[in-house]
């Protein structure tokens, strides 16, 4: 097997797990167990991401009465959390491989404390040959404290865990030129950075999926810009994931990855956006400086406004001088310590480069 990759993350979609009428289809879950089973011995670590346990409960329980959007989310994700996860230790075991459930949510990912204890959790589990199964914990993560879908999950375990590939597997073969539904249009095979894709994204999304294709696209190029291949494939075809990983000449959207390598931190920090506690809005020439090829601190001189209350290492918004915002960083002092040395020279940087993340 060519074999590029020593560490991937694998994220499988809602659609690619289930059958029209929403239950399980565990031969599709076997198919791809086995080629997972067979990268794994290959010596290639594997994340699972799995979507399914509100697709897969849907189908267990008749509820009595009519649920609301959020207490139907609730109650087929315990359902159906427990059925997949079963399905997965059995289909694994047959290989003889062991795995292990991790649920998280967003909030998990807001503190560094929280950040690092999930990634020592996942790194212990594939030094002892265990593959994580990751979902969101759908029973108690509602409304805001969502993820968009678990293709942003799927991005910052990708990261958080240093992978070298990140495979998002969907029932399409990738990202089109057009509709899918157009025959005229064709799968984009590959994406530099920095290529606009929405107008050719539509905003319909599969029958059981949540995001669509605009949040894949959109996770996809941002963890492509910290170094790691994305590569968006027909989860429903055969041995796609083997296919994938011989190189073998296949239809799917690969994401070309930035060749600079953005550090441990940064990656957290670039996938923070969503907890800022405040703003740093900074002037023309700072705008400049962070966008030359210069590695520059936020100086208090070139800030111009401090927007919010927040501590020493919260995570803060950067705002460029026509309003936009252009990345994040942790603050090396509160809003209070900010506001105070703001517009001056000669003092200690707000956000330090090594904390900061420019999109
Ligand atoms: N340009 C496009 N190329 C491919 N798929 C697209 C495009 N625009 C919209 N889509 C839709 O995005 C869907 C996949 O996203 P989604 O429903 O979130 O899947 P999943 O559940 O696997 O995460 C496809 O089934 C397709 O209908
Ligand atoms: N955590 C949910 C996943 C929902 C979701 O975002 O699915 P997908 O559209 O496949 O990314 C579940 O397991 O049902």
């Amino acid at each position: 097997m060519e074999i590029d990759f020593n560490r991937i993350a694998v994220k499988v979609g809602s659609n690619v797990l289930t059958r029209r009428d929403g239950t399980l289809d565990v031969t599709r879950m076997s198919a791809l167990v086995d080629q997972i089973a067979e990268l794994h011995k290959a010596g290639i670590e594997i994340i699972l991401v799995s979507s399914g346990a509100v697709a897969s409960g849907r189908s267990e329980v008749r509820p009595t009465k009519k649920l609301d959007s959020v207490d139907q989310r609730q109650l087929f994700s315990a359902v159906g959390q427990a059925k997949l996860i079963n399905r997965y230790y059995e289909l694994f075991r047959e290989h003889g491989i062991p795995v292990g459930q991790v649920l998280t949510m967003k909030e998990n990912f807001s503190t560094r404390r929280h950040y690092l204890n999930q990634k020592n959790c996942m790194t212990v589990m594939l030094e002892n040959g265990v593959i994580p199964i990751v979902n969101e914990n759908d029973t108690i993560s509602v409304s805001e404290l969502m993820f968009t879908d678990n293709d942003e999950l799927s991005g910052l375990i990708a990261s958080m865990m240093d992978a070298q590939a990140l495979i998002i597997l969907s029932n399409i073969d990738g990202i089109y030129n057009g509709s899918p539904a157009d025959p005229n249009s064709q799968v984009i095979r590959e994406i530099e950075q920095g290529k606009d894709l929405s107008s050719y994204i539509q905003t319909s999304k599969s029958s059981f999926g949540r995001g669509g294709m605009l949040t894949k696209t959109n996770i996809a190029r941002k963890v492509a810009d910290e170094g790691i291949t994305v590569i968006i494939a027909n989860g429903k075809r055969d041995n796609i994931l083997v296919k994938i990983m011989k190189n073998e000449e296949l239809n799917y959207t690969r994401f070309i990855p930035s060749p600079e390598p953005v550090s441990s931190i940064k990656k957290w920090i670039a996938h923070s956006e969503g907890f800022a506690k405040g703003e740093l809005h900074i002037n023309h020439c700072a705008t400049e400086l962070l966008f030359s090829d210069k590695a520059v601190s936020i100086l208090p001189v070139g800030i111009t406004d401090v927007i919010g209350e927040f501590e020493k290492d919260d995570i803060v918004r950067i705002i460029d001088f026509g309003g936009k915002p252009i990345g994040v960083g942790k603050a090396n002092c509160d809003s209070s310590q900010a506001r105070e040395t703001m517009g001056k020279h000669g003092k200690k940087p707000v956000v330090h480069y090594d904390y900061l993340y420019i999109e």
